[in-house]
């Protein structure tokens, strides 16, 4: 595990509060020194000789307030992405106070896109033209995938032109801006419009232009070399992607990729953690959506991050559904196993997303958790 410490640099608010008062000494890229702020009680008790008001700090590396988004990104995921693209699975977690900036980190904004947004777009770049069209290979419990037969590909995309449909007024401008980097490299980034209207993300397998050129003039630059070298395109390996998007609030689960259509009652329904039989936990029931395109995994993005902040503000949350989280051991039923390998070499390449609340709020702190496990068939 590596553990990074990012510095963000003050607001103009907490500076005209004198909020900077030397407290804070960057060492070395690996060690920081906290000194007590005046009159704060660990001062006040280090006065009278208990306790300490300096306190050293190790980290794997420490990214001051003049890192940008892009060195952040170069020096802390890349390493981990390059694994995962590798195989391995990965999770990514922030934690900190309310407004140490771990939304400004993981999401960025239009102009500074953070490390979600630089990670989805990374793996576009690595899959290339190897992007398997197909719905019918979907991650099954922790580490599984299983086949779907035709009429769970049909349900598969219903369910996938729902969400998308629910969100096709968004502004384009407002899905454009989550990537920009600025203006000249707008329509090079993202697919074309038509290729993210609900009817055809719903058709699945219709995409008629491979993905690789919707990325070839991605304006985040990376060195690809760094990334794990590409499967040699000889064995034919192909690479499906999927994404799940939920948070845990006040300890229960609840998916952020709900249709609005399916909710019929304004409580959302709490998933269930599970265990897969080999002591994997998983989210039972969590919605899984296919997508072909960086635009469609942005698409569901804004969608998710959407029904998070409706959720927490105009949902009547009912704390009686707590109950039914938790661990809870669940039957493994039949898995894809040999029918896939028959079927062809597929890579199921998972990214969860969700943001972790929880309990962690009474200690006014939360952190964002960042899943990716892929495995090979
Ligand atoms: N590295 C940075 N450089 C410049 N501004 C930053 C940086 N990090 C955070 N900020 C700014 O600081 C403010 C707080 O950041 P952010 O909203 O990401 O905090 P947070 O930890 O997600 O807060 P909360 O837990 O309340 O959601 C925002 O205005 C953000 O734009």
């Amino acid at each position: 595990m590596r553990v990074y410490l990012r510095v963000r640099p003050f607001s103009k608010e907490e500076l005209s509060d004198g909020e900077d008062q030397g407290c804070f000494v960057i060492e070395n890229n690996q060690t920081v020194t906290l000194k007590a702020p005046k009159g704060s009680a660990t001062m006040k008790s280090s006065e009278k000789g208990i306790g300490m008001s300096l306190h050293k700090f190790s980290f794997s590396q420490i990214c001051g307030q003049e890192v940008t988004q892009s060195e952040l990104f170069e020096d802390t995921v890349k390493r981990q992405m390059s694994d995962f693209l590798d195989g391995k699975n990965a999770l990514i977690f922030s934690y900190g106070v309310t407004n140490a900036g771990k939304t400004y980190t993981i999401q960025g904004t239009p102009k500074e896109p953070g490390i979600l947004p630089r990670v989805l777009d990374a793996s576009f770049h690595y899959i290339g033209g190897r992007l398997y069209e197909g719905m019918d290979r979907k991650p099954y419990l922790r580490n599984d995938a299983q086949y779907l037969d035709l009429d769970q590909v049909k349900q598969e995309r219903s369910a996938k032109a729902a969400v998308f449909a629910s969100v096709k007024d968004a502004s384009p401008e407002i899905f454009l801006r989550v990537f920009r980097i600025d203006n000249a490299t707008i329509l090079h980034l993202f697919v074309p419009m038509q290729e993210c209207d609900p009817l055809r993300a719903g058709g699945g397998s219709e995409s008629s232009s491979s993905p690789s050129t919707h990325f070839s003039s991605s304006p985040f630059s990376y060195d690809q070399t760094v990334f794990a070298s590409d499967p040699p395109e000889a064995d034919g390996s192909q690479f499906a992607l999927w994404i799940a998007f939920f948070e845990i609030y006040n300890e229960c689960v609840y998916d952020l990729l709900q249709s609005p259509l399916c909710l019929k009652s304004k409580r959302r329904a709490a998933l269930r953690v599970c265990d897969d039989g080999v002591g994997n936990a998983y989210v039972k029931d969590l919605k899984w959506i296919n997508i072909q395109t960086l635009g469609e995994a942005s698409r569901l993005l804004q969608f998710g991050n959407k029904n998070r902040s409706a959720a927490a503000t105009k949902m009547n949350q009912s704390f009686s559904l707590c109950d039914l989280a938790g661990s809870e051991r669940c039957n493994k039923t039949k898995t894809f196993g040999e029918r896939l390998r028959e079927a062809g070499n597929i890579n199921t390449s998972l990214l969860i997303l969700g943001k972790c609340i929880s309990a962690l709020r009474n200690n006014q702190t939360d952190g964002y958790s960042w899943f990716f496990m892929r495995h090979h068939l």
